[in-house]
């Protein structure tokens, strides 16, 4: 299963999480996770796409518009940030805290909180962020990420749990090549994009039709940028 970040990431806990015995293939971008998949490299692909925090990530919303995999699944990974350092470093060393934009976002009134002078830099992945302190030696710079990317890098971790809320979950999708076609034996969950041209109304039509059948009303509605034809949107 192809994620974005390197070992230690939160995608690759929600892989395991999704598929115990999958084998986790680490990818620079997300691009690259979904190419991955689109040769055969991979067989599914795993993408964060919402946080009970930070709200959509619209930005993956537009990598699946952009391709053509499928959503086959989908995992809530509770998540549990930790402060990451080199051994020995203090708190009041820190000058510097990297990491993805999404933990940087998660955590910002915990970390005002703590009192922390310390400047954000947005980095790829969380884990990633551990790794990069630990290959470059940073004293002054901490990285915020999950107690398994402590233990692989070798950091200490300085705070646990400082995301600004306790029940910070993601949602990730799985991506396949493949789509599963819905049966009836049981509830399945769809995604549907809309592409709104100007003055015509779709999404209030098909709304309606959905509330005239009493279809259940969609729990996720995202605005995506809608590749360049206008404003899409999507649930
Ligand atoms: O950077 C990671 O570890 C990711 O998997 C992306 C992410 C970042 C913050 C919360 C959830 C997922």
């Amino acid at each position: 299963m192809a994620y974005q970040g390197v070992p230690g990431a939160y995608s690759e806990a929600a892989a395991g999480k999704a598929y115990p015995n999958c084998d986790p293939i680490p990818c620079d971008q997300f691009e690259v996770a979904f190419q991955a998949v689109e040769i055969w490299i991979a067989d599914r692909a795993v993408l964060p796409v919402e946080n009970s925090l930070g709200g959509s990530i619209h930005r993956n919303y537009d990598l699946l518009l952009r391709h053509r995999l499928h959503i086959v699944g989908e995992v809530q990974l509770p998540i549990h940030h930790c402060l990451l350092a080199l051994p020995g470093v203090r708190m009041e060393h820190i000058t510097r805290i990297i990491s993805h934009p999404q933990a940087l976002s998660q955590c910002e009134n915990t970390l005002t909180k703590m009192g922390l002078n310390a400047s954000r830099e947005a980095v790829d992945d969380t884990a990633g962020a551990a790794e990069y302190i630990a290959t470059n030696n940073l004293r002054n710079t901490a990285a915020i990420a999950s107690v398994r990317a402590a233990e692989l890098y070798g950091l200490q971790t300085l705070a646990k749990g400082i995301q600004d809320d306790s029940s910070n979950v993601t949602r990730f999708v799985i991506l396949s090549r493949e789509p599963i076609i819905p049966r009836i034996d049981r509830p399945f969950k769809t995604s549907i994009v809309f592409v709104q041209e100007k003055g015509t109304n779709i999404l209030f039509k098909v709304l309606s039709s959905f509330a005239f059948r009493n279809f259940g009303l969609p729990c996720n509605f995202e605005m995506v940028s809608g590749l360049g034809r206008g404003p899409a949107v999507q649930f």
